[in-house]
């Protein structure tokens, strides 16, 4: 019962190809398209994978994204797609947001993931969960799976270009992140850097406070590699925390009939 697994996101749409929709399961195949390249995908990469029985995916580009890739889900699979819709209650984690379905689905998916992680870690324990993407988000769950609420930050590329155009002086290749930088390069890259580790030391505070204990802290995204040596604490970087919990969704979904 081979299973799709698709995250579309602000820049590129990532995807894991598994022979079942078993939280743990190894994938077949993988990949990630830039979005302008969508339409190379049932001709391309996927033009060799054995058909999947079902998908499972979470979108937060718009729409017309979303309709190119179900136009080459069914071109070359003849698959229905299906989207996670952030609710009330998922797979372990309850939603705290005012208003439940307005919470990013990748943001939803991911707690899921990293809740599940974290069960068969050991004790239950809070968590923060960073996710570093077009835009960084820096979520809280309790010990008990709530989902307490969650930061939005501009991603590195967008607060460079927002510094670029609004500014005549600051159109320099990037840098290297440094405690005290010389230069414009290094000063932009590491204010970036430490504008986003700072506000996860921030939440991680809130959640140690609130909590009165200890988080398990999570990060992954696109571009949580280069998050991670600038990280207090003791981050766990996994790149599949999104495909972990489309899984662990997609199973439950399944076992529930
Ligand atoms: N191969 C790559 N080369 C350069 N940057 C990358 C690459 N992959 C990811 N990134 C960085 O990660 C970000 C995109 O990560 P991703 O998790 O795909 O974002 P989203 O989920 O918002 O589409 C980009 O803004 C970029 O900074
Ligand atoms: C915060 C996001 C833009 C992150 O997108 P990404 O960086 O993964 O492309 C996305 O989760 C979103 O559009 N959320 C809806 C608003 C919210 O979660 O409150
Ligand atoms: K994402």
């Amino acid at each position: 019962m081979a299973f799709l697994a698709i995250d579309i996101g602000n820049t590129r749409l990532k995807w894991s190809l598994y022979d079942a929709a078993r939280p743990g399961a190894v994938p077949i195949a993988h990949g990630a398209e830039f979005l302008d390249h969508i339409e190379r995908l049932a001709e391309g990469p996927w033009a060799d994978l054995p058909p999947p029985d079902s998908m499972l995916g979470c979108v937060v580009a718009g729409d017309a994204v979303r309709r190119r890739a179900e136009e080459q889900l069914v071109e070359r699979f003849e698959c229905s797609p299906r989207w996670v819709v952030s609710s009330q209650a998922e797979a372990g984690i309850v939603n705290g947001y005012d208003h439940p379905t307005r919470l990013g689905a990748d943001r939803w998916v991911a707690m899921i993931g990293a809740r599940h992680r974290m069960m068969t870690q050991g004790a239950p324990r809070p968590m923060v969960v960073v996710m570093i993407g077009t835009a960084v988000t820096v979520e809280a769950v309790d010990v008990h799976g709530k989902f307490l609420g969650g930061l939005i930050l501009p991603g590195h590329g967008i607060m460079l270009r927002a510094l670029e155009s609004g500014t005549a002086g600051l159109h320099v290749p990037t840098g290297e992140v440094r405690e005290f930088p010389t230069n414009t390069s290094d000063a932009l890259t590491s204010g970036g850097t430490y504008a986003i580790a700072g506000a996860v030391e921030r939440m991680v505070q809130h959640v140690r406070a609130h909590c009165g204990a200890e988080p398990a802290c999570y990060m992954t995204g696109g571009a949580g590699w280069k998050m991670a040596p600038s990280m207090n604490g003791d981050f766990e970087l996994v790149d599949s925390l999104i495909m972990d919990g489309l899984l662990v969704i997609a199973q439950e979904r399944m076992l529930a009939g």
